[in-house]
């Protein structure tokens, strides 16, 4: 299962990642990785775009854990909206000397627009609050700006503790302990995700073919689910067919023969799923991060009927970009590069999407910034 730490500056999220191993290796289910290797990342490119990030291993009585720590906020950002470390569940960090920030609220919302469904909270350095009071007010605060993002404020597992104490080896009732029992609430509340084997069949089309006297071929790569001879499938776009496909699993580049499909008919860019599993979309709320121009972006703003090229799975559409309703000064609002921003995109032919399809905008050939739908509007 793989999660990270969230949670706004300075909380520490690299300290509890570090005192994590830490507490886990003592017991042989991680190696031991301090703070200065966790904090000086590797670079890692992810679809052009830099994200600094750690990844460290761990393992439970119950799990194994890939954790991933950013070391700033614009690479949480970028890490969640292009998925490039997807995570199925989170620890979000809050210090409770400040309670929770704006960035503990921008992380909150970014986590449920990219489909984590559960968080575990860790209250980091309670060792410098002497009031109980204090911290009785930052669990209820917490549980509420939980609510208000729709995860479960009332049953999401808060753990109190310091992380500093935990990596320093002192102060055992709230440093070791707490990370064994915030490890214990990871392990019983946060959900295995689905894996891509059980969910419905997916294959973009790559490229078609046609053989005469048997019919179309569709080629590409198995995104998800399992296809078998003789099932039957749906061309997004097109109506139900009854078709003849061999086995294919997730990750396997395979033909599909399509009997009775014109090779006018289909064409690269749709998919070719189990039916009814997703629907055409032409229209859909997303939260995009626009590269800056070190990252190869663009050099200037864009405004509100800005019109790039979207690329999603095999399929390149323009788009048409504009505010969601109601936002202030919609006409005059600018998008900076570097911003990460929620746009209503306008698509000129449909494709399928779902909530938590991710895709690229580019403009001339180079890539301007990612995104990840939030909303189907039409
Ligand atoms: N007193 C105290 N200080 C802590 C505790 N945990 C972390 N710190 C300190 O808080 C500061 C920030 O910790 P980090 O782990 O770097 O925080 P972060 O959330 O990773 O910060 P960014 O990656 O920059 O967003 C460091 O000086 C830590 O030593 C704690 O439990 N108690
Ligand atoms: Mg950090």
């Amino acid at each position: 299962m793989n999660i990270g730490t969230i949670g706004h500056v300075d909380h520490g999220k690299t300290t509890l990642t570090a005192a994590i191993t830490k507490v886990l290796a003592s017991r042989g289910g991680a190696k031991f990785t301090d703070y200065a290797q966790i904090d000086k990342a590797p670079e890692e490119k992810a679809r052009g775009i830099t994200i600094n990030s750690a990844h460290v291993e761990y393992e439970t009585d119950k799990r194994h854990y890939g954790h991933i720590d950013c070391p700033g906020h614009a690479d949480y950002i970028k890490n969640m909206i292009t998925g490039a470390a997807q995570m199925d569940g989170a620890i979000i960090v809050v210090s409770a000397t400040d309670g929770q920030m704006p960035q503990t609220r921008e992380h909150l919302l970014l986590a449920r627009q990219v489909g984590v469904k559960k968080l575990v909270v860790f209250i980091n350095k309670v060792d410098q609050i002497d009031d109980p009071e204090m911290l009785e007010l930052v669990d209820m605060e917490i549980r509420e700006v939980l609510s208000t993002y729709s995860f479960d404020g009332e049953n999401t597992p808060i753990i109190m503790g310091s992380a500093l104490a935990a990596l320093e080896g002192r102060d055992e009732h709230i440093g070791a302990s707490k990370i064994e029992e915030l490890v214990k609430a990871c392990d019983d509340w946060l959900d295995l995700p689905a894996r891509d084997f059980d969910k419905p069949f997916l294959m973009p089309i790559e490229d078609v073919f046609s053989i005469s006297g048997r019919g179309t071929v569709c080629t590409g790569r198995v995104e998800r689910g399992i296809a078998n001879k003789g099932m039957d499938v749906e061309i997004v776009g097109l109506e139900m067919f009854h078709k003849e496909l061999d086995r294919g699993e997730p990750g396997d580049n395979m033909g599909a023969l399509l009997r009775g499909v014109k090779r006018e008919q289909v064409r690269r860019g749709q998919v070719i799923m189990a039916p009814g599993s997703m629907k055409a979309v032409k229209k859909v709320l997303a939260q995009i991060y626009v590269l800056t121009k070190d990252e190869g972006g663009r050099f200037a703003p864009f405004m509100a009927g800005y019109r790039p090229q979207l690329f999603v799975r095999t399929a390149d559409i323009t788009v048409h970009l504009t505010f969601p309703e109601g936002t202030l000064n919609a006409e005059e609002k600018m998008v900076m590069p570097g911003d990460n921003v929620e746009m209503v995109c306008d698509l000129h032919t449909d494709v399928a999407a779902e909530p938590g399809t991710r895709f690229t905008l580019r403009e001339g050939g180079k890539t301007i910034g990612t995104g990840v739908v939030t909303k189907i509007l039409q």
